[in-house]
């Protein structure tokens, strides 16, 4: 479970998020939408402690990510697809991170047999194309076997076929009881994937519930998203102020 509560980031005069409240629930694939500069990234790495809120609270499990010992256990994230140093092979960069979290080498052969990076596993990261960094993103996530899972635009620089196993390992995900916190701009993507959602504009929540509820009337998701966020896209993402 992941739950956000009045949660406020400030960075000097600028207001990333502004008083944001909700609830990602195990066994959902929850979404979270929003334009440019809405405060998703702010939010996920308040969630994941690499920010301190400047007010609220973000919790994992019911308490914050930081005061979990060994993290990858109890969260897993894909924050960003360039995280693994590009001089390491994708088989060493899992294995000191299993080992830094307690974990067994056989976990990382999984996690790699999993994400179809068994073949590759010797090689540099930095020969890895973006979606094979993104699976290396999505099986680092998964090394901890964790209950709640965050993933970042996971689906960015995957080919269809990527795309389509990202979709079915979101959902089989979900499908065992886990979180699954999924952040994209990709709307098609949400409304194939997603169970809820939760839409943000300049640091504040527009609407959440199901999709389903969400997309109403509208005729498509992309519609619903549209007459939601107007008035919040802000294309400078100078985010509110
Ligand atoms: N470290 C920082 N210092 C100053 N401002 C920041 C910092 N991080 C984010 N911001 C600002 O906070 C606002 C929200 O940014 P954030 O990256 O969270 O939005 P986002 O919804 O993830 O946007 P995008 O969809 O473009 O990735 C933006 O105005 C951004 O410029």
């Amino acid at each position: 479970m992941i739950h956000v509560e009045d949660l406020v980031k400030r960075y000097g005069a600028i207001t990333a998020v502004a008083g944001l409240s909700f609830t990602a629930r195990p066994g959902r694939v929850t979404g979270f939408l929003g334009p440019n500069g809405a405060g998703k990234t702010t939010t996920l790495r308040v969630l994941l402690g690499l920010d301190s809120p400047t007010g609220g609270s973000a919790t994992i499990g019911g308490v914050p990510f930081r005061s979990h010992r060994r993290g990858l256990r109890h969260a897993g994230a894909l924050l960003d697809a360039q995280q693994a140093h590009p001089g390491r092979t994708a088989a060493v960069h899992l294995a000191a991170l299993a080992r830094g979290n307690g974990l067994s080498r056989r976990r990382v052969d999984e996690v790699l047999g999993e994400t179809g990076l068994s073949g590759v596993a010797g090689r540099r990261v930095g020969t890895f194309s973006l979606g094979m960094r993104q699976r290396l993103g999505v099986a680092t996530a998964l090394l901890g076997d964790p209950p709640v899972l965050i993933f970042d635009e996971p689906v960015n620089g995957m080919d269809p076929e990527g795309v389509r196993w990202a979709r079915g390992l979101f959902r089989r995900l979900a499908a065992e009881g886990r979180t699954v916190f999924l952040s994209s701009h990709l709307i098609g993507e949400m409304a194939a994937t997603a169970d809820e959602l939760v839409v943000v504009g300049q640091g504040r929540l527009l609407a959440c519930g199901p999709v389903t509820e969400l997309t109403g009337s509208a005729g498509s998701l992309e519609e619903a998203f549209f007459a939601l966020t107007e008035g919040s896209v802000d294309h400078r993402a100078g985010g509110a102020r």
